[in-house]
């Protein structure tokens, strides 16, 4: 047997598209095998082809060397193909072996036999190093954690090729190395992994083998370790790439966000913030880096009006919004990428033109008198979805559900540049996002600063902040630990801030 799992000329066309065009993965057994693409390239569509949620109208499926219909998951179950999907699919209050066992056959009598399935999941948490207390609950434990759950789930159901489907994207640095220490000892002991990913790093990290698809079609499938990023990058987009952000000096002018000992109370009640301060400039980026849960989520909040203000003050342009509403602030200039694209960025029912009006749409020349102007809804929302290449089957009526994760950023971030905004807090704006379409949204924010906007960006990816930013502020616990210039400063600087060292104590 040379593959584990053979798809030869796999197509899946939708309404409007064709999302696989004769589509070509060999995954070897023992391997790990990157599948990268851009944005919309039809990299989720394949996976779920190969785990039964979708059937191909063309192509054919082998694992170990038979020919297979997978009609749907509980048929990729048996073959042992398990998939780990972006957003976990878990019960809160539930334990973790219960949430294991959960939908398993239970036994004559009528129960799921819990105590040998939690001896049965300490075994393999063991024997795979995932570290897990099975009696744990979920709501108890890190998203790191909820993923290795997961992943049990699928090794207790024995399955011998794992999907992992962007699996870093909710992960911190930290987390993300132990998952790939995971992937590499779960490949070591004769399992096979699909790894969906963006990051080429992470590929070159612990990929043997790569496939490369570009709008829906088959571009090519190389050994990772005699590759570099840049071709690969190269292979994915179809042109050059560049991975540094040029950008001028530039003199910064008035402050234009001011946020002024802030003190905010989380859900749990405790304070998430505590007397913190910071100003972003006209004509600057700032960028905040921190652990993830060290307050950012409830900065963002208050600043734009979705979590209220116990103590000190936000100034936006000279006046003071603190009590403002989401509304008023967002008049006055304010504009948001916010975190979670699903839960606030977009009303998934809607069309993506109804999206992209979401802000504006009581304003001329989109309504008037109460009334809604169609065409000047499209136009304004074709022009983003070109500018910003948001790829959709329909065009501007199509549901923003059935956009690829990557398209949906896309819209978003177009949306809210688009307002020209004074201040624009953009939280992990490229998340999920192919290195050309960063390239673009990272261009964008530059052309935002330069045009004497302040940009307030909060990433997780070190990468990102140090690339863009022209200030960096730092966080932890929710204090300002320190701000400084980011041409004067590293990885490993930011780096000990960010475990709360401050520069001082650092001298
Ligand atoms: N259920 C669906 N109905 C209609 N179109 C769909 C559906 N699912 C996906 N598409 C379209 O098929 C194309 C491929 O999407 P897919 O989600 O496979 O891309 P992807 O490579 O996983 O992208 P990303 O990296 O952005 O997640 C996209 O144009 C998408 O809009």
């Amino acid at each position: 047997m040379e593959y584990v799992v053979e798809m030869r000329g796999i197509r899946k066309e939708f309404v409007g598209i064709v999302a696989n065009d004769d589509i070509t993965l060999n995954v070897r057994q023992g391997e790990i095998h990157a599948l990268l693409g851009e944005n919309g390239a039809g990299k989720s569509t394949l996976m779920s082809i190969l785990f039964g949620l979708y059937q191909p109208d063309k192509g054919v499926i082998r694992v170990r060397d038979r020919e297979v219909q997978i009609s749907n998951p509980n048929v990729a179950n048996d073959l042992g193909i398990g998939m780990v999907h972006q957003h976990f699919q878990l019960v809160h209050n539930f334990t973790i072996t219960e949430n294991i066992v959960l939908g398993q056959e239970p036994n004559r009598f009528g129960v799921v036999n819990t105590v040998n399935a939690a001896k049965r999941i300490r075994e393999l948490s063991e024997r795979y190093g995932l570290n897990v207390d099975p009696d744990a609950k979920i709501e108890d434990v890190s998203v790191g954690m909820q993923q290795r759950v997961e992943i049990l789930k699928m090794l207790y159901r024995d399955a011998e090729v794992l999907i992992f489907d962007e699996p870093t994207a909710v992960l911190t640095p930290q987390e993300i190395t132990e998952l790939m220490k995971i992937m590499k000892g779960l490949v070591a002991e004769g399992k096979s992994i699909i790894l969906i990913t963006h990051k080429l790093k992470e590929i070159k990290a612990v990929a043997d083998r790569c496939t490369v698809i570009r709008r829906g079609k088959y571009i090519g499938t190389v050994d990772v370790a005699a590759t570099s990023e840049k071709q690969m990058a190269e292979m994915m987009v179809g042109r050059q790439v560049s991975f540094k952000v040029a950008k001028e000096d530039r003199a910064p002018g008035d402050v234009l966000l001011k946020v002024d000992n802030l003190t905010v109370i989380n859900n749990r009640k405790v304070e998430a913030l505590k007397n913190f301060s910071l100003e972003v400039r006209a004509g600057e980026i700032v960028g905040l880096a921190g652990v993830d849960g060290n307050g950012q989520t409830e900065l963002v909040e208050a600043i734009t009006g979705l979590r209220k203000v116990e103590k000190g003050h936000i100034w936006l342009n000279g006046a003071d919004i603190t009590h403002r509403s989401i509304k008023e602030r967002i008049n006055a200039g304010l504009a948001h990428v916010p975190e979670d694209r699903q839960k606030r960025g977009l009303v998934l029912d809607y069309t993506v033109e109804d999206n992209l009006v979401l802000e504006v749409y009581d304003r001329e020349p989109f309504s008037k008198g109460g009334l809604l102007n169609r065409e000047a809804i499209r136009d304004y929302s074709r022009r983003i979805m070109e500018n910003f290449d948001v790829r959709a089957a329909q065009g501007s009526i199509t549901k923003a559900r059935s956009l690829s994760g990557g398209n949906q950023q896309k819209a978003i971030v177009g949306r809210e540049i688009n307002l020209a905004p004074r201040v624009l807090i953009a939280v992990q704006p490229t998340r999920g996002l192919d290195v050309g379409s960063i390239e673009y949204i990272h261009k964008r924010l530059v052309e935002q600063r330069d045009a004497g906007y302040a940009v307030f960006l909060i990433s997780l990816e070190l990468d990102e902040i140090l690339n863009l930013s022209d200030r960096i502020a730092i966080i932890s616990h929710g204090e300002l630990i320190g701000s400084v210039n980011a041409a004067e400063t590293d990885e490993n600087e930011i780096g000990l801030m960010m475990a709360g060292i401050r520069k001082e104590e650092k001298a």
